[in-house]
């Protein structure tokens, strides 16, 4: 199988770092064997969550989404890897934390909150479109 070094944006959202769960998150993306290429840690605005969560604009859940994200620090990092974009998906696990399969990031530490499945986590770019178009957005 050919090597395919690839990067992706992983965020650690607002509920992540509330909860002291950035360095466990980070552990996790070490241990597989993932370079982290660069971090920041920032409380995003709303013009870079717009423009981040632009395919979702107009659907019910946007503005709670955007105001979520909003609501305090968001980690961001720059990973590097053989296939990281699928890679990372994988170890997050599936969108709401109740169906995550254990031994995934939502899985094994995301909750349900009873409101919605905003509070999830991470995200992970799904294409290198999008990897680079995020990494744009947040390592400007
Ligand atoms: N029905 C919904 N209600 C509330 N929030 C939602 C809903 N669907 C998605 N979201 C939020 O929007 C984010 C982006 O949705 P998307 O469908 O792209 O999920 P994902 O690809 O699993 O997650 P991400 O893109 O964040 O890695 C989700 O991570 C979640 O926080």
């Amino acid at each position: 199988m050919t090597t395919t070094v690839e990067e992706t944006l992983v965020l650690i959202k607002p509920d992540g770092v509330a909860r002291n769960l950035t360095g466990q998150i980070l552990a996790r993306v070490e241990a597989k064997g993932y370079t982290i290429a660069d971090l920041r840690m920032l409380e995003p605005t709303r013009e870079m969550l717009v423009q981040h969560y632009a395919e979702h604009e107009g659907k019910p859940f946007f503005e709670p989404l955007v105001e979520f994200m909003g609501s305090g620090l968001v980690v961001a990092v720059r990973l590097q890897g053989n296939r990281v974009i699928e890679g990372f998906r994988s170890l997050a696990g599936a969108t709401e934390p109740t169906a995550a399969a254990p031994g995934t990031i939502r899985g094994d530490l995301g909750r349900d909150w009873g409101e919605s499945v905003q509070k999830n986590l991470v995200h992970g770019s799904d294409s290198t479109e999008s990897a680079t178009r995020e990494l744009g957005i947040w390592f400007a």
